[in-house]
């Protein structure tokens, strides 16, 4: 089959080319086509995918593109995203024109401040390993458990149904209730998805447009964000109020915030700022929904135009599964549907792009990266790289059967980044994502409707441009609102 991009496309070049160095030292990388002045702002905003796809196969791993005066390197090689992902010194964060620190502030995505980075994701890292995020796990049964009641509720059999759309409902209510034990995206408005919308989208077109006008002006759009932001910040400071007055919890912490809050510096002990705890929950608002959200909506997608691997999942899960919601243990027993969420990330990668800024002048593949450019790590291209992936575009959920996965090259895979920058919710969202399949595949056949046209479009996130229409069909009648049969959190 062919992905959501129309065309099949050709073999891709893969690692940059090696350039000897010229007598004044190496040569810059090879340069895109780029129109005067503007050099490729037009053609990056317009599908930003599609330019680095033609650059990559046109010039290699390594392509110099220009938006207006911002000098921008692509990189599509899993051995130069390598060397970028993991030398922090060299490649940073952007810095403090990146337009998602509007909405983000200083949290660990956006913070290009090393020191205070690396204080914040040493107290934050253990809030989301593994292990933690057991006594999670009855929050996100509860979020699945309403959602299906939801969609029983809404949907008459054979009824269309906007995937995106409900998977955004239902990763923003599990961010919501594991931040701070109840759906805060249902009750107030300042956290609603169309709110989250306005936010991340004008951040995203400024990311992409040097000539944005300045956000102090009165535009219509600068208006609409600035009370988006306001009516956020006020409703975060007004919890992290209340609950700072409450005090601890007697029996320890019951949510993302408690641990946000009882977080300590080891060295110094002691905890975040109000400002600081404002910042980190945003971000993993931000950065904890739709990430997961669109590569559900894609896997359900690719499921459609693939019956052998839908019947392989719906046989997995109708073997595992008795009445009553997956328990983590019964999630253990179902690893190719884990496999599939994976496959989704590869030919859908959420994040499709990672950003960085060169912090000094460096090498990079053989060629001169001068410092103060920006460079783009093209995951989307990565993960179609013919040397790393056999028939890349093919759907193939058996990639990440653990003995394929051996001897693949480190980089090949980078949905989730790699090096100090690595995602911190990587287990949350697989963990989420594993439970909703389940829970959905056991319940519903999504079937895509073949006249709704699905195209893939890069925001900050790789969305389906047109969303995604599907039909819905009743497998098997809910008894999700039965209680667990076991307690997840005691696995
Ligand atoms: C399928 C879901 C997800 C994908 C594909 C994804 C992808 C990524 C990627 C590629 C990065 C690296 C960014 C960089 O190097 O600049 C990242 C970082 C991050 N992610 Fe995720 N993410 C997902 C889910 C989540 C969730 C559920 C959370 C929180 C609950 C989260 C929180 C973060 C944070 C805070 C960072 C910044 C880490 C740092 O720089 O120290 N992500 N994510």
């Amino acid at each position: 089959m062919t992905t959501a991009r129309e065309t099949p496309r050709p073999a891709p070049a893969g690692a940059a080319p090696h350039v000897a160095p010229a007598a004044g030292g190496p040569a810059p990388a090879p340069e895109a086509d780029g129109v005067p002045l503007l050099g490729n702002i037009v053609e990056f905003r317009k599908d930003i995918l599609d330019v680095m796809h033609r650059g990559w196969q046109e010039h290699g791993g390594l392509v110099r593109y220009r938006l207006g005066p911002v000098v921008v390197h692509g990189v599509s090689s899993s051995e130069l995203a390598g060397e970028v992902l993991t030398d922090s010194a060299t490649y940073g964060k952007l810095g403090p024109d990146n337009p998602l620190r509007l909405i983000l502030g200083e949290g660990l995505l956006t913070s290009d401040d090393h020191e205070s980075w690396m204080r914040n994701r040493r107290m934050m890292q253990p809030i989301y390993a593994k292990q933690a995020l057991a006594g999670m796990y009855r929050a996100m049964a509860d979020s699945t458990a309403d959602q299906l009641a939801h969609m029983e509720r809404v949907y008459a059999p054979g009824a269309e149904v906007d995937v995106h759309g409900e998977m955004m409902r239902v990763t923003l209510d599990i961010v919501s209730r594991c931040m701070f034990s109840t759906d805060v995206s249902r009750t107030r408005d300042s956290l609603s998805p169309e709110a989250v919308d306005v936010a991340v989208n004008f951040a995203f077109d400024r990311l992409q447009n040097p000539f944005s006008p300045p956000t102090g002006w009165p535009t219509p759009r600068n208006r609409r964000f600035r009370r988006v932001m306001d009516g956020l910040d006020s409703m975060m400071y007004g919890i992290i109020e209340e609950r700072r007055a409450a005090g601890p919890p007697e029996g320890g912490a019951k949510d993302l915030l408690d641990m946000l809050l009882a977080a300590r510096d080891a060295d110094t002990g002691e905890g975040m700022t109000d400002r600081e705890l404002r910042d980190e929950i945003i971000t993993t608002f931000a950065a904890g929904h739709e990430t997961t959200a669109v590569t559900l909506t894609w896997a359900f997608y690719l499921l459609s135009r693939n019956r052998q691997v839908l019947r392989r999942a719906q046989e997995e899960v109708d073997r595992e599964l008795g009445d009553a919601l997956p328990t983590a243990a019964d999630l253990a027993r179902m690893p190719y549907l884990l496999q599939i969420f994976e496959e989704a990330l590869r030919l859908y990668p959420s994040a499709p792009i990672v950003p960085r800024l060169t912090l000094k002048d460096t090498v990079l593949g053989g060629h001169r990266v001068p410092a103060g450019s920006r460079v783009l790590v093209n995951l989307f291209n990565i993960h179609r790289d013919e040397r790393h992936w056999d028939d890349p575009e093919r759907f193939d959920p058996d990639r990440f059967a653990a003995a394929r996965k051996k001897g693949r090259h480190r980089f090949a895979y980078l949905p989730f980044g790699a090096g100090p920058h690595l995602c911190i919710g990587k287990h949350f969202a697989l963990m989420e994502a594993h439970l909703l399949l389940a829970a959905l595949i056991r319940r519903y056949e999504f079937r895509h409707v073949p006249s709704h046209r699905v195209v893939n479009h890069a925001t900050i996130t790789l969305r389906p441009k047109y969303g995604m229409e599907m039909t819905l069909h009743e497998r098997r009648p809910s008894r999700a609102r039965r209680p667990l049969g076991e307690d997840p959190a005691a696995d």
